[in-house]
């Protein structure tokens, strides 16, 4: 299933990406935003823990989210400001990389560099901001299942609706929480109307 935000701080967010205005300190910011809130909608049903814990009047049980069962796995270049925001908010989650770059003639994918964790009993929140031909997030999703992923959550912040659909169909057991899905995939397969190249918009290399 996917499931594509309706919250409209989130909608807000994301049109201050598409602006050319917005510069790459200000883009990162809004993706670690984004990414935590995000986030909040994909783990609303996530098993949590009874804790005792010390407070100002003594000791008291509360239900805490069982963040040791949570790796957060970027998806870089782009998907490095999305782990900065949800760090933030989860700062004791494992995390685990991958580097993957689409070549632009073919838009195919290419795994550059790993280092994923134990995934026994986890869940992977994976993070990219970017669904176009869903090729990448479809490699990606089928790498961590060969390295064990049971259950796997994919947060996004766009995507188009060929790339969300053929996620959806590589990988149907895999939920996807997107902020926004755009109107269409164009001849480049890049995101319409999108917000251009994720990766050089974060870290500042379009020109
Ligand atoms: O759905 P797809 O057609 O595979 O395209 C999406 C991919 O492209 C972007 O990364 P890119 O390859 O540009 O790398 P970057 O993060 O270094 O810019 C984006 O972050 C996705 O990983
Ligand atoms: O629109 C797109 C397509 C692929 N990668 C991006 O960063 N943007
Ligand atoms: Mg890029």
């Amino acid at each position: 299933m996917y499931k594509e935000s309706t919250n409209v701080v989130v909608k807000h967010l994301v049109n201050r990406l598409r602006d050319v205005r917005t510069a790459s300190n200000e883009f990162r910011l809004t993706i670690e935003e984004i990414s935590r809130m995000i986030a909040s909608e994909a783990l609303e049903n996530f098993p949590t823990i009874t804790t005792n814990i010390n407070t100002w009047q003594g000791p008291l049980d509360v239900e805490m989210l069982e963040v040791q069962k949570i790796v957060l796995v970027p998806i870089l270049r782009a998907g490095e400001p999305m782990l900065t925001g949800i760090l933030k908010t989860l700062p004791y989650a494992k995390s685990g990389f991958l580097a993957m770059k689409r070549d632009e003639k073919t838009s195919l994918s290419k795994l550059f560099y790993e280092n994923i964790p134990n995934l026994e009993d986890k869940t992977v929140l994976l993070l990219d901001p970017m669904v176009a031909t869903g090729g990448s997030l479809i490699d990606a999703i089928t790498y961590l299942k060969e390295k064990g992923a049971k259950k796997i959550l994919s947060l996004n912040v766009l995507g188009s609706p060929y790339g969300v659909q053929k996620v959806q169909e590589a990988h149907p057991d895999v939920d996807i929480y997107i902020a926004q899905i755009d109107e269409r995939l164009d001849e480049n397969n890049y995101i319409r109307p999108g917000l251009g190249d994720a990766g050089d918009r974060a870290f500042n290399t379009s020109h």
